[in-house]
């Protein structure tokens, strides 16, 4: 069966469909990861997103459930060049299209995706629908995707209550903003009791608990709409608790000490995004996923200092806060899916943790 993409400059691709029987609206971003399909599909920064995946063949290791880097995939819709019909893995425990169907998840195949991606790319994110309907009428439709903005998916992907990694270590609070999954695991398994809490939790809970450190998730959504978190994010930063925040958590840090964010072009989704460490010169390959970014132009190093930077744009990729045993990345050191060079920034924070048991 025939479907479409409709994009809100007017352009149409004509593809097939696949997952579910239903039309949305959605904001059109491309990830250019190689493998790791199911961890993009989970990651629920994707909320109120349609993901385009650059790499030509998807699909053909399966759905291995363990894999999973939350409950359920978070895209409104699934853009493929070309959907594997018959994964070969041993640990394969089905397809996408099943996934998606199962899921109530639309997409569509079959359609030049390297033509998509530099037009995202030149025009920037575009907001676009996917439907089955071969009589779609594009001057009811355009002013639809024009209008279009994902808005509540914070509290869409946030646990509903708390929950416990049981652990014999530092006792971590990662407030849980649509996180991943392996934010949680990477601390449970360097022995963190991990007590993760719904977004909307006030600070003063959190610090009732008397945590070691304070873990800021990532998560979907333009960082600005998330301000009764904000202020509760600020009580955190005055608390002296450690703290580290990972993507969306980094994002909110920096607007609850005064500094802005804005929407980049077409954002960073993949897997080989160069990032330089400002105080050693390394430079580490890593995955991301973000649309927005903080501004640092402007910084008082009386708050904040860049710790890292973008290799390709320049575009800031870390905060070290100035007297405070806080620091955040704009990178996923949880990788899942992409590089796990980055897993020691876990490390750095237990060290931290560490330094303010000693105290
Ligand atoms: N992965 C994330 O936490 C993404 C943060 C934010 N939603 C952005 O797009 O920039």
């Amino acid at each position: 069966m025939k479907a479409f993409l409709i994009l809100e400059d007017g352009h149409v691709f004509t593809g097939t469909a696949i997952g579910a029987d239903k039309e949305i609206i959605s904001e059109i971003v491309f990830n250019t990861s190689m493998t790791g399909y199911l961890e993009v599909l989970t990651d629920p920064s994707y909320a109120g997103q349609a993901v385009v995946m650059t790499y030509p063949l998807i699909g053909n290791y399966g759905i291995c459930y363990e894999d999973m880097e939350s409950k359920r995939p978070w895209p409104d819709g699934y853009i493929v060049r070309e959907l594997s019909r018959m994964p070969s893995n041993f640990r394969s425990q089905g397809t996408i299209q099943e996934f998606l169907e199962k899921n109530e998840i639309p997409g569509i195949c079959g359609i030049d995706t390297r033509a998509l991606t530099q037009l995202l790319r030149e025009k920037g994110t575009m907001n676009g629908m996917i439907t089955r309907r071969e009589d779609f009428d594009l001057e009811e439709i355009l002013p639809k995707l024009k209008a279009y903005s994902p808005t509540g998916v914070v509290m869409a992907t946030t646990c509903k209550e708390r929950e416990v990694l049981p652990g014999d270590g530092y006792k971590v609070a990662l407030l849980d903003l649509g996180a991943k999954k392996n934010i949680g695991d990477s601390l449970h398994k360097r022995g963190c009791e991990v007590n993760i809490y719904p977004a909307d939790t006030k600070a003063e809970d959190i610090l009732a608990a008397n945590p070691d450190g304070i873990m800021l998730s990532n998560g979907p959504g333009d960082p600005k709409e998330c301000t009764e978190i904000i202020k509760e994010i600020k009580k955190l930063y005055d608390s002296n608790v450690p703290i580290f925040a990972i993507c969306l958590g980094h994002q909110l840090m920096a607007l609850a000490n005064g500094l802005d964010t804005h929407k980049m072009k077409y954002g960073h989704r993949g897997g080989n995004h160069p990032v330089k460490d400002l105080k050693t010169g390394r430079v580490y390959i890593t995955s991301q996923n973000h649309g927005y970014v903080v501004d640092t132009d402007k910084l008082d190093p009386k708050v904040a200092v860049p710790a890292f930077v973008n290799v390709n744009d320049g575009t800031n990729e870390g905060l070290s806060y100035t007297g405070k045993n806080i620091f955040t990345v704009q990178y996923h050191p949880e990788a899942c899916p992409g590089p796990q060079d980055s897993a020691y920034l876990f490390d750095r924070f237990l060290d931290m943790m560490a330094a303010g048991k000693n105290k």
